[in-house]
């Protein structure tokens, strides 16, 4: 059906224009009319560059008393990313009379010149984004053309914001709520800063000023609503990219860390037959045994006892835990199991929480289990440091090696231990697991975590007794295990060679540091000593665990807006091209579905000059965003034939989806 009869349907919003016959007459009266008619550049931007050097058309608005006559479509032109917005003149008389005469909103005190119309060229508009550079809108510039570009989309957001925020207070108005009792009253000082009351949340400086405001004076402020769907992120920098990079990069998080990301839920999510490792199907809570070290010798170096990891379900909460499987072990002092309490307490950046522990016979013999948190993809020191790099002999021979681990990297690790084991020790307790292999790297940045704690607590119970005594050990297992990482070798603290390794390849602190962490148990020998010896390599530290936290920030906020646009294309997806409703008058091509199906081709099938698909993510992005937004700014749709086109704003388009969708969530 053509498009004429859409438009007599009552309901629909769109204007019909037929663009092959306006074209002779509306040539023929331009010429007539040119002196009268206002310019269709000041509509359309707000400015004409042509003023003044050859553009025949009326400039001058204020002695305008009707609105101008409509656009001229001159020719039907295949849908292109360039075609400029339209905005037609006599809009108006399409939009409803109560529409056209409902006062426009203008709060109390407001110094914004009241016959400024939100949107139009003058007005200065600010963005949300506590950047003051960002904000402001230089009317000048012109962005509201339809160049698909980030500045444009923003700017457009940044109006409907305005007039959301403007059709708000109009709604509390109708509510009564600004009558004379309750005033809707904009305070001075916000007044100075945000002429547009747009600011208002801008900055907590702000929210400062109103508190006292809002609670003192007998007048109340409404806050308003946060409107999400105007916030998003601003687009990343993407000028320096080939077109067809744009669409993998810059919308969404890196790679590397979207891999990392995955790999990490990867290994979360592995599973086995539990019947075919012969593991048990559950334990106390625990469910879905995974080995996390598929290795069949066992050392019992460390605990004097064989040990399994298995990665686990726990039924209690649906989360992931580590368990620690101690083999052969018979719990002979009740009291040991308390001594898991206090670590249970201790929640540290660098040290592998402790969740419970327990005994069983699930795996056919007297096991005690210590529940820990998992953090998938780790890897320990030992692993990453020792097993590569040599083989066993070089180990053995305790050979120094050339191939030193950087003493960034180092100090990182020197710094992140003193913060574990100065936590560990303030407690009362020892970590007695300061050794390569219970070292966890839990991720790219050196992020390393103490694993095992509390295992020979339990296993080697004395009531706690020994501590100071193990304390000491702390802190030379602490010096071994720095010495062996820097020499890159094992042994290295039995070579007399080592020292001078390090005089020769590392700064004097680090081998002071060092010196220290070897030197003689003593009872003044303490963590705390270590912690001033390395003060000012702290700051280095934490000044890049904030820049990392800046940039997980920034790559969390690509993502902010993905559910929010996936909810709009899930909606598409539910209401086009339906083919159950094909014969459905009400669910046919003519009425509002129609025009979605249209907009879902100015969205993804647009064509450039050569008739090539035009694949923009930006393009599709911005057009997702304001249709959102159900922002006013009209766009021009074309039928597939090219016949016919409608003229549309994003709000109709939105308000044509809600109805749809709303009628499907019916049917
Ligand atoms: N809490 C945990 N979260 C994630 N992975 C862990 C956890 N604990 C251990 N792992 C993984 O399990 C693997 C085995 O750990 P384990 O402590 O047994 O190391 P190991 O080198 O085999 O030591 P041992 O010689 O004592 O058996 C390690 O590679 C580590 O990556």
């Amino acid at each position: 059906m053509s498009l004429y009869s859409d438009s007599t349907q009552p309901g629909s919003a769109a204007i019909p224009i037929v663009a092959p016959t306006a074209e002779k007459d509306s040539s023929k009266n331009s010429v007539l009319n040119s002196k009268t008619r206002t310019c269709r550049n000041l509509i359309i931007h707000g400015y004409c560059k042509y003023e003044g050097k050859g553009c025949e058309f009326k400039h001058d608005i204020s002695k305008t008393t009707s609105p101008p006559n409509g656009p001229e479509i001159t020719k039907s032109t295949k849908l292109s990313v360039n075609s400029p917005v339209f905005k037609p003149a006599n809009v108006l008389s399409t939009i409803p009379p109560e529409v056209v005469n409902a006062p426009p909103f203008i709060p109390k005190n407001n110094q914004v010149n009241p016959t400024s119309v939100p949107g139009s060229p003058q007005q200065q508009l600010f963005y949300d984004s506590g950047d003051q550079d960002m904000s402001s809108y230089d009317s000048t510039t012109g962005h509201y053309s339809s160049q698909l570009s980030s500045a444009s989309f923003l700017m457009s957001s940044v109006n409907s914001a305005s007039q959301g925020l403007n059709a708000l207070a109009n709604s509390f108005a109708s509510l009564g709520l600004n009558n004379s009792t309750t005033d809707f009253v904009v305070p001075d000082t916000l007044q100075e800063t945000s002429p547009n009351n747009m600011n208002f949340f801008s900055t907590s400086n702000q929210m400062d000023q109103m508190e006292p405001f809002l609670y003192q004076s007998q007048k109340a402020i409404l806050p308003q609503p946060l409107q999400y769907h105007l916030y998003s992120s601003p687009l990343s920098h993407v000028s320096n990219l080939h077109p067809h990079q744009k669409t993998i990069h810059a919308f969404f998080m890196s790679d590397n860390l979207r891999e990392e990301l995955q790999r990490k839920n990867d290994v979360t999510l592995r599973s086995v037959n539990a019947k075919d490792l012969n593991l048990p199907e559950e334990i106390h809570v625990y469910h879905s045994l995974y080995p996390l070290d598929f290795r069949q010798e066992k050392s019992i170096k460390n605990f004097g006892y064989p040990s399994w990891a298995y990665k686990s379900i726990c039924s209690v909460d649906g989360r992931v835990y580590s368990l620690r499987r101690i083999g052969g072990f018979r719990l002979t002092n009740e009291l040991a199991m308390s001594s898991i309490e206090n670590w249970r307490r201790i929640r540290h950046a660098n040290i592998v929480s402790i969740r419970e522990a327990f005994t069983t016979k699930a795996f056919g013999d007297h096991s005690l289990v210590v529940v820990y948190d998992y953090h998938p993809l780790s890897q320990t020191l030992f692993d990453k440091h020792f097993s590569s790099l040599h083989t066993p002999n070089q180990l053995i021979q305790g050979g120094v090696s050339g191939d030193n681990v950087p003493e960034s990297v180092l100090w990182s690790y020197i710094i992140q231990l003193t913060s574990a084991i100065k936590t560990i020790h303030s407690t009362g307790l020892a970590a007695r697991m300061i050794e390569s292999t219970k070292i966890l790297i839990t991720n790219k940045n050196s992020r390393i975590r103490v694993n095992c704690c509390g295992i020979l607590d339990m296993i080697n119970y004395d009531g706690g007794k020994n501590i100071p005594h193990y304390q000491q050990d702390d802190l030379l297992n602490f010096g071994k295990l720095i010495i062996s990482l820097a020499c890159n070798s094992l042994s290295s603290v039995h070579n007399p060679k080592s020292i001078d390794f390090i005089s020769r390849h590392y700064s004097p602190d680090f081998k002071n540091v060092t010196l220290y962490l070897l030197s003689k148990p003593s009872p003044t020998k303490s963590i705390d000593d270590v912690v001033t010896m390395i003060g000012t390599r702290i700051l280095h530290e934490i000044n890049g665990v904030h820049h990392y936290n800046d940039f997980l920030e920034s790559e969390l906020s690509q993502e902010l807006e993905n559910g929010r646009l996936v909810r709009l294309l899930c909606k598409f997806g539910f209401i086009n091209e339906r083919p159950e409703f094909d014969m459905d008058p009400s669910w046919s091509e003519t009425g509002d579905r129609y025009l979605i199906k249209l907009f879902r081709d100015y969205v993804f099938h647009q064509v450039d000059e050569h008739g090539y698909p035009v694949i923009d993510m930006s393009h599709v992005l911005v057009c997702l965003n304001k249709l959102d937004a159900g922002i006013d700014e009209r766009i021009m749709l074309v039928s597939r034939d090219e016949q016919s086109c409608l003229i549309v704003s994003y709000k109709e388009i939105k308000n044509c989806i809600d109805s749809a969708f709303r009628d499907l969530s019916r049917k």
